[in-house]
């Protein structure tokens, strides 16, 4: 056993349905006793020693250790592409995603991106993600090999479409459905690892292969689904016409894909109705803001998922988002909320975001999202240690503001302004540290 002492941080209660000012645990002086990867016992450090005297202790004093990160929208095969400035939507696939996505078809080079990818992804603190995947099943098994290599708690999925997009990246109906099951024989269930069945979107998704989709998850209980749905104003009127319905979500929904193991990335121009829908069913959005800015796609109704009851987790969306650091992408989901107006102004539709909702965003939504959160999510006992200790270095900018900070929440508040990948200087797998 190893006992951490640290500055520990987490939020165990949902801040969007229970008191904002309660949700967040702190204990300054903290003590973690880790088992076997997992959380045997918390509480101060000084209790903790005195019931455990002969173990060893790592000492993170200094800055503090928070719950995992957990990513619920990310692109593997679009990880050389960040930084695809002045498009939306649609021209930004045509010319900076897609051509990339086809080079996956190369197992060698799917397998050196999965790497670069997964090790970005983890030295940044992210330990879960919802990975949406590549068009190869040759590339998938490159992701998945590398996932169970690093540690990381992955649920990932080929990615499957049969129109619109350029030919090399489109199946039959058929030919999916047998690569995503070949795929779900061999991954799902392996170590921290699960399937999600993946079509890219309605738009590149017709109703035969969204059948064929439905089917995979009524054939494989327990696998997860994940799409795009409502990003920007061009894909919606494409959606509406090629499905004759103006409910994005009723193109999914009528072939058994809005149910409560389904996350839907960005959600920015939803109906009443899909909202109405998405919570009877215990589906959620991956609200992906710095994409979201990025391409010009929207300021995200968070307001109205949480009236609405809709569970909302972060995604990054690389590379439409413009890195793989899930607290910028806290940082710019408050920026939004702001520019949408919190302050009463007459038709301010943002919701005041604290340091608690961000870090609830950053961390536990995600876990429950992907129903994950009787493992992850926060350092309750009985979870995984999956644990990032952020420690700025003497001098900087955020060391400076974090000896300044009032409290705990304030701490916080700095460190979602202020924080980079570079402040993070520990990062533990189900107990496993980083090396
Ligand atoms: O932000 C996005 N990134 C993508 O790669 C994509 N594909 C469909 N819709 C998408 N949206
Ligand atoms: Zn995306």
């Amino acid at each position: 056993m190893t006992l951490y002492r640290a500055t520990v941080i987490d939020t165990p209660a949902n801040p969007f349905t229970s008191d904002a000012g309660t949700a967040l645990r702190v204990e300054q002086d903290g003590g973690v006793l880790v088992h076997d990867g997992r959380i045997a016992e918390r509480g101060t450090f000084v209790s903790l020693q005195a019931a455990h005297p002969d173990e060893d202790v790592v000492d993170l004093s200094g800055g503090m250790l928070l719950p995992g990160f957990v990513d619920t929208h990310v692109h593997f095969p679009q990880t050389r592409v960040i930084g695809g400035l002045g498009m939306p939507l649609l021209e930004w696939l045509d010319k900076c995603a897609l051509p990339e996505e086809a080079r996956f078809a190369e197992p060698e080079y799917a397998a050196a991106v999965a790497r670069e990818f997964l090790g970005q992804l983890v030295r940044g603190g992210t330990t879960s993600a919802l990975v949406f995947g590549a068009h190869f099943e040759s590339a998938m098994d490159e992701l998945f090999t590398a996932a169970g290599n690093v540690g990381l708690n992955l649920t990932a999925g080929l990615v499957v479409s049969d129109r619109i997009l350029r030919e090399e990246l489109l199946y039959t109906p058929a030919q999916a459905q047998a690569a995503s099951q070949r795929l779900i024989d061999r991954w799902h269930g392996q170590g921290r690892m699960r399937y999600a069945v993946t079509p890219r979107f309605s738009l590149s998704a017709g109703d035969d292969m969204l059948k064929v989709c439905g089917q995979l998850l009524a054939d494989n209980p327990g696998v997860w689904f994940t799409s795009h749905i409502n990003e920007n104003r061009a894909e919606i009127a494409t959606v509406a016409e090629l499905f004759g319905t103006t409910d994005y979500l009723e193109s999914y929904a009528r072939h058994g894909l809005v149910t409560d193991r389904s996350v839907f990335a960005h959600n920015v121009h939803p109906s009443d109705a899909e909202l109405t829908a998405m919570a009877a069913a215990g589906s959620w959005t991956a609200h992906c803001p710095t994409s979201n800015a990025s391409l010009g796609s929207g300021l995200f109704p968070l307001g109205r998922h949480v009236e609405h009851g809709v569970g909302v987790s972060l995604g990054s969306d690389v590379g439409g988002g413009t890195g793989l650091f899930l607290l910028k992408e806290g940082l710019q989901a408050y920026f939004m909320q702001q520019l949408l107006g919190t302050d009463g102004r007459p038709g301010g539709t943002g919701y005041e975001l604290t340091p608690t909702h961000l870090l609830y965003l950053a961390t536990a939504a995600g876990a429950a999202a992907l129903g994950l959160f009787d493992r992850v999510g926060d350092l309750s006992v009985g979870k995984d240690f999956d644990a990032v200790w952020l420690r700025p270095d003497e001098g900087t900018s955020l060391a400076v503001n974090l000896a300044n900070s009032a409290d705990a929440a304030d701490a916080l508040a700095r460190v979602f302004a202020l924080a980079t990948a570079n402040d993070v200087a520990g990062v533990w797998l189900a107990g496993r540290q980083l090396s």
